[in-house]
């Protein structure tokens, strides 16, 4: 049962914010978790900080004008959510698709800000991007937009003050146009982006991290659960973008078999084994994932996305989209037998479908944490720039490690303390929010 207090901060966001459904489920599904929490620091309701750290610190909004290779002039809408500066600057991706709106960049914030008090590196949380869909664009026309949209970002950015990265649709190559718009209107060359380019800054691993930590999660997850690893696992990647192709990658590195992969387009069902190199190929060329057929005609393709979580499958890791997977095919994903499910992307799980997973048992590793590599190696780079340096791949790559497999362990030790273990959205959940509520109180925010 969710605490009254709690009921009646989401009543209250409910009617102010009835229309940005994906903000009101993200805070929904964290109320679910802290209820007992309340009950323990008498603060908590006397300060009232729960409805201040649901709302934004700000929201910035801007018209984003540019010119297409025709010389036809469109506008796009450019945002920067400023999550929540607790425990340190503003930090998160970028993200372009003509999905973009408030509802949606509010609750990656949100996500982001409890996500990076997961790391244990000081960051706080943020979130911006814009209604621009850069699919089918040219380069030009890509650098242009960037420019456009950096005019005015780059007023409230700064390696101490907000630091965004790349996320959806939004690739180390535009990372690279926005930095450098950054330092011709600035004239300064710091650590203000991450997931750069290696040859400016950016940090090797960069690129790998956030699919890398997914696998090394669920190894963490594996071995604690069942005193298993990934070898012969099943193994199903919803996506095929910069986190579904790494996590790929990984996972057959650890002895895994991948048998389906996906993309807006369709799904790729080939039972001998993905090969996700050619899939990488197909993506970074801006071919269809249907073209994987032509290669390797034993596989199957089907043309509705969703078709992926019919496949029978030990392991699956939605690596995609929000929302992507809903209750009817949490029920299949069960029947079919599954024995985990770790959230790649970021709150890829209907609420139903989450409740679903952990009524029935089945192992649920939340987004906050398990995708938490990226943000993770995005610090290290902060880090690197700082010191005016650079670390090898391995290096890095250990660090991340080191980094999944404490937060596995501190999610796993604070579910177990509340006496749930197989409930890693709880432990999560409670843990980040401890962190990210009493550093405000501390500082009286
Ligand atoms: N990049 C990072 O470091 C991090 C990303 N995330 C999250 O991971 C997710 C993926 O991000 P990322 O890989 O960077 O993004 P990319 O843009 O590189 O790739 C996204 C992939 O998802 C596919 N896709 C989008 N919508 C659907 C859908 N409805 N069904 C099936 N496939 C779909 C896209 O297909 P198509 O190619 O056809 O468009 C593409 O293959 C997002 O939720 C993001 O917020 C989380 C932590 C860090
Ligand atoms: O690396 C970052 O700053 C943010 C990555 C991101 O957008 C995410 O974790 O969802």
């Amino acid at each position: 049962m969710m605490h009254e207090h709690l009921t009646s901060i989401y009543n209250e966001l409910q009617t102010k914010y009835s229309y940005q459904k994906e903000y009101l489920q993200s805070v929904y599904e964290f109320f679910e978790s802290i209820s007992e929490v309340i009950e323990e620091d008498p603060r908590i309701i006397e300060t009232n900080i729960i409805r201040n750290i649901v709302e934004p610190d700000r929201i910035i909004t801007f018209k984003v004008p540019w010119e297409d290779d025709k010389g036809a002039r469109h506008v796009n809408t450019g945002y920067r959510v400023q999550f929540n500066q607790a425990l340190g600057p503003y930090k998160g991706g970028i993200r372009f698709t003509p999905k973009v709106n408030e509802s949606i960049l509010k609750f990656l914030g949100f996500e982001q800000t409890f996500k990076n008090s997961l790391t244990g590196i000081p960051l706080g949380g943020a979130k911006g991007g814009a209604d621009f869909d850069p699919k089918h664009k040219s380069d030009q026309e890509i650098l242009r937009f960037c420019r456009s949209y950096m005019m005015e970002l780059h007023k409230f950015l700064g390696p101490n003050m907000d630091i965004p990265a790349g996320d959806l649709g939004v690739s180390q190559k535009t990372v690279g146009y926005m930095f450098g718009m950054y330092k011709r209107l600035t004239q300064r060359h710091e650590g203000v982006f991450t997931g750069k380019g290696t040859k400016y800054g950016g940090s090797l691993a960069r690129t790998e991290a956030t699919g890398y930590g997914i696998i090394y999660m669920v190894l963490a997850a594996l071995k604690t659960y069942f005193q298993t690893d990934l070898k012969d696992k099943i193994v199903i990647i919803s996506g095929s973008g910069n986190v579904a192709i790494h996590t790929g990658y990984k996972a057959q590195a650890m002895g895994a078999k991948v048998v389906a992969m996906s993309s807006i387009d369709g799904v790729i069902h080939h039972e001998t084994g993905i090969d996700v190199s050619y899939l990488e190929y197909i993506k970074d060329n801006n071919l269809s994932i249907k073209d994987y057929t032509l290669r390797y005609p034993s596989a199957i393709f089907a043309e509705n996305p969703k078709r992926i979580w019919e496949i029978n499958c030990d392991i699956a890791l939605p690596c995609a989209t929000e929302n992507e997977l809903d209750l009817e095919e949490a029920k299949k994903l069960v029947d079919n037998g599954i024995m985990l499910l770790a959230e790649g992307a970021n709150m890829p799980t209907t609420l139903d479908a989450t409740h679903y997973f952990l009524d029935n048992n089945i192992l649920f590793i939340p987004g906050k944490a398990c995708n938490a590599g990226g943000v993770s190696v995005s610090g290290l780079e902060m880090q690197q720039n700082a010191l005016h340096t650079y670390w090898d791949f391995d290096t890095v790559d250990q660090k991340l490690q080191t980094i999944m497999n404490r937060i596995f362990e501190d999610m796993y030790e604070t579910a177990r303390s509340y006496g749930d273990d197989k409930n890693l959205v709880k432990g999560a959940n409670i843990l980040s929010f401890k962190r990210v509520y009493q550093a405000m109180l501390e500082q009286g925010l």
